[in-house]
């Protein structure tokens, strides 16, 4: 269990329109959510807008799927930092494995961002994580530790006390097809990332979970020492299924 705020949140990945993504926003609006959590929502980047306009005095967080580490220039289809800020996020969601895999994101352009990012006031959420091969093959930690310095040790210097979050979200655990990690597994992993990242930063860095996260399960993950969040898929793009799961972790901390 965390110590400070539990960060429950939800990436809706590249799903909803406005319409829908304005009818998720609005059943959070009458929400009273415990001081113990800190929401949030990273809807796509059509969505920011109008979710961040739904929420505007809501405790719900908004934030980006992604972003480009330049100031502005010539990367079409790109989105910058400012742009992000301009649509109302607070937020940015980094490296997610499915960019890794599939849009050729690497650990040096996570670095660049994460520093982008920070300059411009947006609170980095950089997603970890090993593939099955990899834990296969005994190197869990060893990928992870790679991944959290390389993203830590880009936090410029005068950044270094900004809020900056880690998802450990195991590869092999993700979406369709994936297999949740046992609350044990991800325990251990939470445990070694967060002696590397006080290593790398020189202060503790919250640590969320993701990885077919659901009301069933959630308790297990935010019971475990050092697992300080959920970052959650498929179980929250029904405003009421990530309700339930709020409800689950709330009632876990009082
Ligand atoms: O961004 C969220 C994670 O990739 C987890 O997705 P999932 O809960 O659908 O497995």
């Amino acid at each position: 269990m965390a110590n400070g705020s539990l960060w429950i949140g939800t990436s809706w990945k590249m799903n909803k329109t406005r319409d829908e993504a304005r009818q998720w926003a609005s059943a959070m609006t009458t929400v009273a959510f415990s001081e113990r959590l800190q929401p949030f929502v990273i809807p796509p980047f059509t969505s920011i807008a109008p979710v961040a306009e739904a929420l505007a005095g809501s405790r719900l967080l908004v934030g980006a799927q992604n972003m480009h580490w330049a100031e502005a220039g010539a990367w079409t289809g790109e989105i910058s930092a400012a742009m992000i800020r301009d649509c109302g996020a607070t937020m940015v969601e980094l490296g997610h494995s499915e960019r890794r895999a599939n849009f050729g994101e690497t650990d040096e352009t996570v670095a660049l961002k994460v520093a982008t990012a920070l300059r411009h006031g947006l609170t980095p959420l950089i997603c970890i994580g090993e593939t099955a091969a990899e834990k296969a093959d005994g190197r869990a930690d060893e990928v992870l530790d790679h991944q959290v310095r390389m993203a830590l040790s880009s936090v410029p210097a005068d950044y270094r006390q900004s809020t900056v979050l880690l998802a450990y979200e195991p590869v092999w655990s993700i979406g369709e097809g994936g297999t949740p990690a046992t609350a044990a597994y991800a325990g251990e992993r939470h445990a070694a990332i967060a002696r590397v990242a006080q290593e790398t930063l020189g202060r503790p860095v919250p640590c969320l979970y993701g990885g077919s996260v659901n009301a069933g399960n959630c308790r297990d993950y935010v019971d475990q020492p050092g697992i300080d969040g959920l970052f959650i898929g498929r179980s929250a793009w029904q405003a009421d299924g990530y309700l339930k799961i709020v409800g689950l972790c709330a009632d876990a901390c009082a």
